[in-house]
């Protein structure tokens, strides 16, 4: 399968202007023979989260039918990063799936917030789990800061995940800790990680872009520098079962000590 990670930047609080830029870089995923692609976190407003009741999306309802189509007309897939999603349980960073038939697969919202960039007091955490199902294959999505709970991996995965999709807004300054800790999940759980980051800056930080696909072994298939980029991996699903039976962690866990 191959795949296309939109390091993109994001206009700051400017939803329209996200959309447009978000659509020009799908077409070109698609003109590339892609077929799944994936956005950022919070990719249509960014961290402007002091005006979530202007420029957050009821429902995710613009999102829904602006991917929709686009996941339709191009035949691709869709791992909609994240956005600021207005429910009537508050406002919640999530996740929308979509196949390629237009299809919405998946809703997660993030589960971890980070307190560190003010996201405890104004967004609502999510409460299900991001499993979902592409081709028959089992995948799961995680937000940024899950990358820090290796736990939350590991679950998805004992339910089947194989392929862990991680939107993100990372700063520059913990880059280190991003590659580190997205190589540890892909060789731990013996699974594909891709995972897209924003590039640019927002008043508050600047983003380390640096997505990475990182395959079963925890080789890295493919890596962004620091620049705005259409990062494309070839993901081969027989590498995992191959991977799986060289070292059988799954097999060999001791579920009973843990
Ligand atoms: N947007 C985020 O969740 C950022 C997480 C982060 O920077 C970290 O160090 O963890």
């Amino acid at each position: 399968m191959k795949i296309a990670c939109l390091q993109i930047d994001i206009a700051f609080g400017n939803p329209d202007l996200n959309y447009e830029r978000a659509a020009d870089c799908l077409k070109k995923a698609h003109e590339a023979g892609c077929e799944l692609a994936v956005l950022p976190e919070l990719w249509t407003t960014g961290y402007d989260l002091t005006r979530l009741d202007e420029i957050a999306d009821t429902g995710a309802a613009r999102t829904k039918a602006f991917l929709s189509d686009i996941a339709k007309k191009y035949k691709m897939h869709i791992v909609g990063g994240s956005i600021a999603n207005d429910t009537n349980e508050g406002v919640k960073n999530t996740m929308v799936i979509v196949n390629h038939h237009g299809e919405i697969v998946k809703e997660y919202s993030k589960l971890h917030l980070f307190r560190l960039m003010n996201e405890e007091k104004y967004l609502t955490a999510g409460n299900t789990d991001g499993l979902f199902e592409l081709d028959g294959e089992k995948m799961a999505g995680f937000i940024c800061y899950d990358i820090r709970f290796p736990e939350w991996f590991r679950k998805h995965v004992l339910n089947g995940a194989r392929v862990l999709f991680v939107p993100a807004e990372w700063p520059l300054a913990r880059v280190d800790h991003w590659r580190t800790l997205l190589i540890a999940r892909a060789i731990e759980n013996q699974a594909y990680v891709v995972a897209c980051n924003r590039t640019g800056s927002d008043p508050n930080n600047q983003f380390a872009g640096h997505s990475i696909i990182v395959g079963p072994w925890g080789e890295v298939i493919a890596e962004a520098g620091k620049e705005e980029e259409l990062l494309i991996g070839d993901i081969n699903f027989n590498a995992i079962d191959e991977i799986r039976s060289r070292i059988p962690v799954f097999e060999d866990r001791l579920d009973s000590f843990y």
